[in-house]
């Protein structure tokens, strides 16, 4: 398993190029599967996560090739609606793929993911809204096992989430865009990345109402066609990069993104006391000295992202004064906690809520990274940290953080990758 070795006490400068979102770049590969001709989508960043869904969707026999950041996609060649344990278990946003097949084939058989580091991640809500639609659906032998109604198509519905979800507001659009009728969706995600993945949508050919809002109509319709498309900046990928600047008592222009997609956060940076300067497709911030405590709750957007959560809570670690956060998201997003305790940092946890007391510095320590956000703030830790930090089990940040050791030494960041 490979490891960072990290030198720490850089002050980051410089900038940073940002890649499409991998949480969007899923759902929007997941939406190929919908379209009778071939879909070119850009951007896409070359990730863990993006390959396993290639290889996923390229599995049930469809053509699907990545070059760079294209991937093209010719479902014409379509042999099977399965999706097997063996890449689901490595990525549970698999199950993005279980919406499109049904409505698109009548048909599909999807292993349910399981629970991961963060939180037991349900799929409840995905499967109740496709039942509305008219689906029958077994789960037999970890396996979800999904029938259209015997017209072959879904049926347009009114559902309303019982909790705000990413994953299911988009499976359930996807689903809808090819039921017979109108479907009539409350209590949606609002994420940028869902408005990206209806957008591409709609390109194809859907007809969706309320795109960014929480109350959706989608009027089915008879087929969907190819398009080209080109998948969002990562906004976590930017807030990254950007509070490593305020870590470090740094400056880091993050270009090749959006502003507009990450308000909350760049609200709580100010806070902080960082100088924030925006422009068309290009974020600058600016630290200068200690930053200052902030409270933080993390909760679906337009609030504070739940995948910041971890990166806000690194730089709280080393702020002036105390900060409170509360994680209402994942029940178990903590993991990063005792591993930044063990370089040095004062944080006490009680269920959902941490209190972090600011301390002059943080120490180099032997660390292990447990998630993809909590790797990358263990990252950002080791670089305001005196001395050299090994951080192991780094596949994690591999699933989410493209080119990620170029884009580090491109600030600056003295990081060696040890594989063994
Ligand atoms: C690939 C992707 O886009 N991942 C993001 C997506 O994950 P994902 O789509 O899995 O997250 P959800 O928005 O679905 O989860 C939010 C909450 O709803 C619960 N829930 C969800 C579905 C369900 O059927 N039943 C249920 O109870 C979850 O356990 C969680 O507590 O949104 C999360 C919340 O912004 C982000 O942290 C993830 O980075
Ligand atoms: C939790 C995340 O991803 P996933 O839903 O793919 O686990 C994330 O991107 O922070």
């Amino acid at each position: 398993m490979d490891k960072f070795l990290i030198t720490g006490g850089t002050q980051v400068k410089g900038e940073v190029v940002i890649s499409g979102a991998k949480n969007a770049a899923l759902p929007l590969l997941a939406a190929m599967i919908l379209a009778e001709t071939p879909v070119t989508l850009h951007n896409v960043p070359t990730l863990k996560d993006v390959n396993t869904l290639v290889k996923l969707i390229a599995g049930t026999g469809i053509t699907i090739e990545k070059n760079g950041d294209t991937v093209t996609c010719d479902t014409s060649t379509i042999n099977s609606y399965y999706a097997p344990y063996e890449l689901v278990k490595t990525m549970r946003a698999s199950i993005l793929v279980l919406g499109p097949l049904l409505a698109r084939f009548g048909q599909a058989e999807v292993s349910l993911p399981g629970g991961c580091a963060i939180g037991s991640r349900p799929v409840d809500q995905h499967l109740k809204a496709l039942e509305a639609m008219g689906a029958t659906i077994t789960v037999e032998n970890g396996y979800v096992k999904a029938k259209a109604p015997a017209s072959g198509r879904l049926k347009g519905c009114h559902f309303t989430f019982d909790v705000v979800t990413v994953g299911g507001t988009e499976n359930t659009i996807m689903a809808a865009a090819l039921a017979e009728g109108t479907t009539h969706l409350e209590n949606c995600a609002r994420e940028p990345e869902v408005v990206d993945l209806a957008n591409m949508l709609v390109k194809m050919g859907a007809k969706i109402e309320g795109i960014g809002t929480a109350y959706m109509t989608i009027e089915g319709v008879d087929k969907l066609n190819g398009c080209e498309y080109s998948v969002v900046p990562d906004r976590i990928e930017t807030g990254s990069y950007l509070a490593l600047a305020m870590m470090t008592g740094g400056e880091v222009t993050a270009k090749k993104t959006e502003a507009s997609l990450m308000q909350s956060v760049l609200k709580k940076f100010e806070e902080m006391g960082a100088q924030v300067t925006v422009g068309s497709d290009w974020i600058n911030v600016k630290m200068a000295g200690r930053p200052k405590a902030v409270d933080i709750r993390t909760l679906p957007h337009p609030a504070f992202p739940t995948d910041m959560q971890a990166q806000l809570m690194t730089v709280c670690c080393i702020a002036e004064g105390t900060s409170t956060i509360i994680e209402n998201i994942f029940e178990n997003r903590y993991m990063h906690v005792p591993e930044l305790q063990r370089m040095g940092a004062n944080i006490k946890v009680d269920g959902h809520t941490a209190v972090v007391q600011g301390v002059d510095k943080l120490n180099a320590a032997p660390v292990i990274a447990t998630d993809l956000r909590a790797s990358m703030s263990l990252v950002m830790a080791a670089v305001a940290a005196q001395g050299e930090t090994c951080i192991e089990r780094i596949y994690h940040i591999d699933r989410g953080y493209e080119y990620v050791e170029d884009k580090l030494r491109g600030l600056g960041v003295k990081i060696e990758r040890i594989s063994e």
